[in-house]
């Protein structure tokens, strides 16, 4: 710790906590500002950003409001591993007193919201689906993610990628799920790795990809990713057909569907069809109808289920902003729902711990629509030879399975 790095940090703090942008895209706007801060100091200042982050209820508690000096210094005390000795050189006489009561501070008597770090409206929804898993669960959640890689199956296989890095003096390990995955215990810069550049690897969270291995496009199939943004999903669909039939990958935002162009030409596949829409009620949608045998839709939802990396997010989402989305998730799985043929399969993710946003929009389709039905997503995963038991949804999260937290229903049209 040095008083570099304590004054960045701050500064960075405060270009993130009037949280009106994502952290992440602040913060980047921050190291572009201060393009002279060497790679440790980068890292103290993104590890403390997302620490505060993470802690901010309670940190507040502590320090009595939002003040941003007070709160790094709260966190780098309490939960930065540093003994308060270390502090004495870095701050002022009254301070350092100020920064032994807080480390030694207890939080019993603040509400259980305030001790869990989330805002109400968050912790009594939680409460209710998770009871006394919870605490486990948003400890899981409090921690940062590892970096979890999908190997290409078009142009490379596991045991090739695995042994690569491992020569190279990475700790990576198969991940326990996914066929195709790779977990790495650091996070090292891959844009320019040779396996990325020639689109042997993409980086992407086992559970991402078990939501790619769920749906289990085939060869020659008529497949839409409809909410495909910047293709993460997409990719792996297109390998898993083996670059044969047509892979449609619908968004409403360009420039997530630019994003995926150059994603798609380093994988070598050749089926994908990026289309632009204006909503889910775009007529290209509705000329579509009936011709598909499988459809995902990875809806826009809460993003509750990435807090590990976004922990901005349980701060920026509101109850208003939670009705929006629901209403929004309804309508683009009833539309998306049409593209479907008798037979074909529809596979409904999101990345939210929320039941309003998660069985309550799929049991709310199948009351609606009779000529769908729930497969059990724990017979599919049996079919596809995945050793995770689920029942009728595929429930995922950090503290259980070492993954984003992610919901996916498999619903079948039957006529
Ligand atoms: C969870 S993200 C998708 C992430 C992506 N599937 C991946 O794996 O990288 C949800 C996406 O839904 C898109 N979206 C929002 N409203 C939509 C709509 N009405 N129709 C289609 N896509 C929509 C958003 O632009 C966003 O890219």
């Amino acid at each position: 710790m040095t008083p570099t790095q304590i004054d960045a940090a701050r500064s960075a703090l405060a270009m993130v906590l009037p949280l009106r942008h994502p952290a992440d895209a602040a913060l980047s706007r921050f190291f572009r500002d201060h393009p002279k801060l060497g790679a440790r100091d980068r890292t103290f200042v993104a590890e403390a950003v997302y620490g505060v982050l993470r802690h901010l209820r309670s940190l507040e508690a502590l320090c009595g409001g939002r003040n941003g000096r007070q709160l790094l210094l709260a966190w780098l005390a309490r939960h930065g591993g540093h003994n308060l000795r270390e502090f004495e050189p870095l701050v002022r006489e009254g301070e350092f007193k100020w920064l032994k009561e807080v480390k030694a501070a207890k939080l019993d008597d603040q509400p259980v919201a305030v001790q869990l770090d989330l805002p109400d409206w968050l912790h009594e929804r939680l409460q209710a689906t998770y009871g006394a898993r919870l605490p486990e669960l948003l400890g899981a959640l409090n921690r940062p993610a590892p970096l979890d890689l999908r190997v290409n199956p078009l142009n490379t296989d596991r045991a090739a990628v695995l042994a690569q890095l491992q020569d190279e003096g990475l700790t990576a390990e198969a991940t326990p799920w996914s066929p195709l995955g790779i977990r790495l215990k650091d996070k090292p810069a891959l844009q320019k790795h040779p396996l990325f550049l020639s689109g042997q690897i993409e980086v992407q969270d086992e559970g991402s990809q078990l939501l790619g291995l769920l749906l289990a496009p085939k060869r020659g199939e008529m497949v839409c990713d409809f909410c495909a943004g910047a293709g993460g999903k997409t990719m792996l669909l297109g390998a898993l057909m083996r670059s044969t039939g047509r892979l449609y990958a619908f968004d409403v935002s360009e420039k997530r569907l630019n994003n995926l162009k150059p994603r798609l030409k380093r994988s070598g596949l050749s089926n994908v069809q990026p289309q632009l829409i204006a909503s889910e009620r775009d007529s290209k949608v509705k000329r579509l109808a009936g011709k598909f045998d499988r459809v995902l839709v990875d809806a826009p939802c809460s993003g509750t289920g990435t807090l590990r990396r976004n922990p901005d997010l349980k701060w920026r989402q509101t109850e208003a902003g939670l009705a929006e989305l629901n209403a929004k998730q309804a309508s683009i799985l009833a539309a998306a729902a049409t593209l479907l043929k008798p037979g074909g399969r529809l596979v409904y993710a999101t990345c939210s711990l929320l039941r309003e946003e998660n069985e309550a929009i799929v049991e709310a389709f199948l009351a609606a629509h009779p000529e769908f039905k729930l497969v059990p997503a724990g017979a599919v995963l049996t079919a596809q030879q995945i050793p995770l038991a689920m029942a009728d949804y595929l429930q995922l999260d950090p503290a259980a399975h070492g993954t984003d937290a992610f919901f996916a229903a498999v619903l079948e049209r039957t006529a």
